[in-house]
């Protein structure tokens, strides 16, 4: 890691450091409701995914941060939660605890000296329905990424992104329990290393790393192994989220040694621009959509660490169709030499197996 390169020529430059400090903010509350998670604090949504009053909680601080930072910003957020659930009969309670929770750290934190109504957080969460696309200036959020992980007291992240014209052009990455300097080859376990990395990106600017509570960024590259042999891998922790047989015929393939290791969320992403493993790849089941706010921070975090991000046909993510992506079976992130031979392997194994499509 090394110095950052300087930012002059980086037209967002404002909306990087509003984007750093929302999601340093909401993970503040994050970690709070971590160390403290009630059985009351989850819900479960009509997909039949988790989520707490942390999720909502973020969502509401990063849109109330983006907005008192950026006054003069038409905003457009595509997020991930609605009110839906918070405003059903028996929801009082939980919309009670979000509300106390936003407002007890805007008080903490100090920057700020407003506090919201239980209609204002409605308001916020319900601000986060853009439907995008390739016109304009987006939002994209993932309050909480990996929540399943957060309700494990493991590794999940605050991702924030912007598109503008269809093309991401900034990220932001907190990752509350990520090793600051390197995840290596333990299970998101620190070796007696800080705990915490705020990773960040402006497209032409190169990636970042500093701590979430602002340390001086330094500047973050992708590995360069280039013998898939080397090679470790990431893939979620969750063993619905991958389809596992897929990935350990490609890996076979491939000839890799190394276990992979699972890490929830895009703290993946986070922990490849770092070069902390070499490749990330998810192929999950053929009924799953993947949404923009799942990738489109981590992907420019990787890209501008000097990484490619693709689906499994070699195609560059295309974030600007709404709020999924528009993909082909599952999505590789390393650097340029595995690159095609992730690719061909993934290919092989289609053809081979007919598991991916
Ligand atoms: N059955 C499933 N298959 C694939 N992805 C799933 C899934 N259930 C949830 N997810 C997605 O996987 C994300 C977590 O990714 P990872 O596996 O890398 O930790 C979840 O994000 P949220 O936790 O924000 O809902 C969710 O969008
Ligand atoms: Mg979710
Ligand atoms: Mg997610
Ligand atoms: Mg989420």
């Amino acid at each position: 890691m090394s110095q950052p390169p300087p930012t002059a020529g980086n037209q967002y430059t404002a909306e990087h450091a509003a984007a750093k400090k929302a999601v340093a903010l909401a993970a503040r509350l994050c970690q709070r409701v971590q160390q403290d998670i009630l059985k009351l604090d989850v819900q479960t949504k009509a997909d039949r995914t988790p989520v707490t009053v942390a999720d909502y909680g973020s969502q509401v601080l990063v849109s109330l941060v983006l907005k008192m930072e950026l006054p003069s910003d038409s905003f457009s957020m595509v997020a991930e939660e609605d009110s839906e659930d918070l405003t059903r009969e028996g929801a009082q309670e939980f919309l009670e605890h979000v509300t106390k929770l936003v407002n007890e750290t805007i008080i903490n934190d100090g920057s700020y000296s407003t506090t919201l109504s239980k209609e204002d957080v409605l308001i916020a969460i319900d601000g986060g329905k853009s439907e995008g696309g390739p016109y304009g200036r987006h939002w994209i959020l993932d309050p909480i990424d990996g929540t399943k992980g957060f309700i494990r007291g493991d590794q999940y992240a605050i991702a924030l992104a912007l598109l503008d014209e269809g093309k991401v052009v900034l990220g932001a990455l907190a990752c509350p329990n990520l090793p600051f300097k390197s995840v290596s080859n333990c299970n998101g376990d620190s070796s007696g290393d800080q705990v915490g990395s705020l990773f960040s990106a402006t497209i032409g600017c190169g990636a970042t790393v500093e701590t979430i509570d602002g340390s001086q960024p330094q500047k973050i590259s992708v590995c360069s192994i280039n013998n898939p042999v080397d090679a470790s891998f990431f893939e979620s922790y969750e063993r619905r989220h991958c389809m596992r047989d897929c990935t350990s015929f490609i890996a076979e393939k491939l000839g890799i040694r190394a276990p992979p290791v699972r890490i929830d969320s895009q703290a993946k992403y986070g922990a490849i621009a770092r070069g902390d493993g070499a490749i990330y790849w998810r192929f999950p089941h053929k009924r799953s959509r993947e949404t923009v706010w799942d990738h489109a921070a981590g992907s420019i975090i990787v890209t501008e660490a000097g990484g490619l991000v693709k689906d499994a046909s070699g195609n560059d993510l295309d974030f600007s169709k709404g709020r999924y992506l528009d993909r082909e079976a599952g999505i590789i992130a390393t650097n340029k030499y595995l690159m095609p031979l992730v690719i061909k392997a993934a290919q092989e194994a289609m053809k081979e197996e007919g598991i991916l499509g």
